[in-house]
């Protein structure tokens, strides 16, 4: 099969990157071809190709159960914890296809960073939240990790309401400051690629507001993978929408054309709301 995206080889429609110059253009950071997933014998992934261009937005979206989590799960190789979850196909990373099994995992989790739905600190300090998963990665001085700390919940915008009390739990924060916490966390080891598996799902909205705020800040520098279920927040945050359903990729496109003039009968039947 041609490397390329499937879905957008009619010729017919221009691509999300059609402002930007052609090299950068044809930059996918990820390169999902042919993925097949299983849960045991739970065909969960079916012949998935698709590009994450980098430094963009993408979002997936789709009924429970048509297999987005999945998809975020085999990008960093999460799966592999798990027994009996097998992947089949190519995810090119860097040149790489990670689904190899000689692949660093520690190396690939802190290039493509997660953050999860409900808010996840580890049960430690605001500060130790930080430098506990960039010690495993870089040797910093005290300074150094000092600076390292500050930069990215100034990035998060948390730097001004955690910066007296960086030794405090992290648990004792809202559950929009945590989510923040971990978003600070995931972007402190500097990974390429961010996913996030519905990251406003728990929150009020203004915690949602401001998480979407920040994911438009972060994409100019990386590159991002959202699930979500928000029709709203796919068409605010997202360059480009991924419509999955069954287990299949059926339509990526251009965020705006997705939701004015979605190609398949599918995608407009989901989301209307006439299913899902
Ligand atoms: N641990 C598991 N073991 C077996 N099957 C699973 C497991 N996790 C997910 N599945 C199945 O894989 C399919 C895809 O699930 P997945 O969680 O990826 O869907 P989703 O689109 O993210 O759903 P939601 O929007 O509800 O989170 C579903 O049929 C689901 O039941």
């Amino acid at each position: 099969m041609a490397q390329r995206d499937i879905h957008e080889d009619d010729g017919m429609r221009d691509t999300v990157m059609q402002d930007v110059p052609a090299a950068a253009a044809s930059t996918a950071a990820l390169a999902v071809r042919n993925l097949d997933f299983w849960y045991g014998s739970n065909h969960a992934l079916k012949d998935i190709t698709l590009d994450f261009p980098a430094r963009r937005v993408t979002g997936m979206i789709g009924p429970s159960g048509c297999g987005k989590s999945t998809l975020l799960r085999v990008l960093n190789r999460m799966y592999d914890l798990y027994p009996g979850q097998r992947a089949t196909g190519e995810v090119m990373f860097d040149g790489r296809n990670i689904l190899s099994s000689d692949l660093d995992l520690n190396v690939l989790r802190a290039r493509v960073g997660m953050v999860f739905q409900k808010p996840t600190p580890f049960p430690m300090s605001i500060y130790e939240n930080i430098a506990f998963g960039v010690r495993l990665h870089d040797r910093l001085t005290r300074v150094e990790m000092d600076e390292r700390v500050e930069d990215v919940l100034r990035r998060v915008a948390l730097w001004g309401e955690v910066k007296d009390r960086l030794g405090a739990s992290a648990l004792a924060l809202s559950g929009g400051q945590q989510q923040r916490l971990c978003i600070a966390r995931t972007i402190a080891t500097r990974p390429e690629v961010i996913l996030l598996d519905e990251p406003t799902s728990a929150l009020d909205p203004i915690s949602t507001a401001r998480i979407e705020e920040l994911l438009d800040e972060l994409k100019g520098e990386f590159t991002i993978a959202i699930v979500t279920h928000n029709m709203q927040q796919a068409a605010r945050c997202a360059d480009r929408v991924a419509f999955f359903y069954m287990g299949e990729l059926v339509e990526v496109d251009n965020a705006d054309r997705m939701f004015t003039a979605p190609r398949e009968r599918r995608t407009q039947d989901y989301i209307t709301g006439r299913f899902g």
